[in-house]
């Protein structure tokens, strides 16, 4: 499916949504069972009892962690109009949220009820991942606390992989065999490393980081260098951690279908501000607005879902951090520039590893009398939002 065609599809889901008539519940179940759906998503219906739903798909379970948190503010919304899975497609959202933002969680069911989606059949909230996760086809994690003042990082890398390790066990338990797993809660690359190594019966393939937003930001800022819209951009990649030593790739990037070097001539700006740009753009936009990027994350996992279940444009590529076998393209090319930056990054997410390693069972690592691993994180690692 590529751009036009969801364009179609987009003016298709108006059409369709202003048909379908408000369906029959067949059975107002008392919520046993089902002890943590929310409101009217407690009631069941027969959708096959509608003439308008016989050709929907069989309903997905997406679950979403983080899910009273500011991103998901936005993709929840998303997920439920049809906007990612297409206009056939009936979801069943399972939201996670932590023990302090249960009131808000039931603040986000009201709020999905209100709505009115005909797509939406089933929402349930807890706190409890082996309960969430239960059956998910997705998971899209997205909450992670924050690193707060004085909080040095081997604290944030081991507070927040204790969560990516307890939702890596939950899954492993719970979920369906072949959920497809999207770390968003930073830092999101070793924690989807973690998650991963704590759900063994999961294939690896299927953990995914992401970096679509740094994707689409140098995107944005490469089109706005050469003065072309921004769909012009194909084949961007980052490479390493979505952190400041993240490298966008330009050297295999193109632009109306040419190398990107040939269309912006000025090289040390791609060395220099191009690259710095994308790498510190998530603190900007934290100084302006007070608060991390919500909606273009938001919007960039919607992004990255499509790109993992629609074909991919003949030619052009997407990048997602993960052990992918997707089909990994083999025509990428480097220089000097390119390896030393990736070397760079590489070697902040072997530090990260290491920090991490009581959390994914590596014990060649040397860890410290209370059992956390020995952490020698490079110094000037940073997430985007913390420079
Ligand atoms: N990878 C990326 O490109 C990218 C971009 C932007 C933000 N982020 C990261 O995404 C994360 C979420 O951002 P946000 O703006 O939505 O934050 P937020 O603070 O608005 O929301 C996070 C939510 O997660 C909840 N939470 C905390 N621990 C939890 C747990 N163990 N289980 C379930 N829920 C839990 C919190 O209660 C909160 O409601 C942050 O870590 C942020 O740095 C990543
Ligand atoms: O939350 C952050 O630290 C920033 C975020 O990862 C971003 O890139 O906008």
């Amino acid at each position: 499916m590529d751009f036009i065609d969801l364009q179609i599809n987009g003016f298709w889901l108006f059409l369709y949504l202003s048909q379908v008539k408000t369906p029959i519940p067949v059975q107002a179940e008392s919520p046993k069972g089902k002890s943590e759906c929310y409101g009217v998503f407690c009631l069941t219906y027969d959708l096959k009892a509608e003439e308008e739903t016989k050709s929907w798909k069989k309903l997905i379970n997406i679950a979403v962690s983080g899910a009273a948190g500011m991103i998901s503010n936005h993709l929840l919304f998303k997920l439920a109009s049809g906007e990612v899975f297409g206009p056939d497609q009936p979801i069943a959202l399972k939201l996670l949220g932590s023990e302090r933002s249960i009131q808000a969680l039931e603040g986000v069911a009201m709020e999905l009820e209100d709505s009115l989606f005909p797509l939406l059949r089933e929402v349930s909230i807890g706190i409890d991942p082996y309960e969430v996760f239960q059956d998910a086809e997705w998971a899209l994690l997205i909450g992670a606390k924050p690193r707060g003042p004085g909080m040095e990082r081997a604290d944030l890398l081991d507070i927040n992989g204790q969560i990516f390790a307890e939702q890596g066990k939950a899954l492993n338990a719970s979920a369906s065999r072949n959920v497809k797993v999207m770390v968003v809660g930073n830092p999101c690359n070793t924690n989807a490393l973690i998650c991963m190594k704590n759900a063994p019966n999961i294939p690896a393939k299927n953990f995914h980081a992401l970096t679509r937003l740094d994707e689409n930001r140098a995107k944005c800022q490469l089109a706005l260098k050469a003065g072309v819209f921004y769909d012009q951009v194909s084949n961007m990649t980052i490479w390493g951690n979505h952190s400041t030593t993240q490298v966008p790739d330009f050297l295999n990037a193109r632009i109306n279908g040419l190398p990107v070097k040939e269309v912006i001539k000025d090289h040390n700006w791609l060395e220099e501000e191009f690259t710095e740009k994308v790498q510190k753009r998530g603190g900007v936009l934290i100084q302006k607005w007070g608060r991390s990027s919500a909606a273009s994350t938001a919007v960039s996992i919607v992004d990255a879902i499509k790109s993992l279940i629609t074909p991919t444009p003949e030619g052009d590529w997407f990048s997602s951090g993960g052990d992918g076998d997707y089909e990994l393209v083999k025509e990428v090319i480097f220089d000097d520039y390119l390896l030393s930056r990736i070397r760079k990054t590489e070697a902040e997410l072997l530090a990260e590893k290491r920090c991490v390693a009581h959390l994914t069972g590596d014990v060649s690592v040397r860890k410290t009398k209370s059992g956390i691993a020995f952490c020698d994180l490079p110094e000037d690692t940073m997430l985007p939002g913390e420079m």
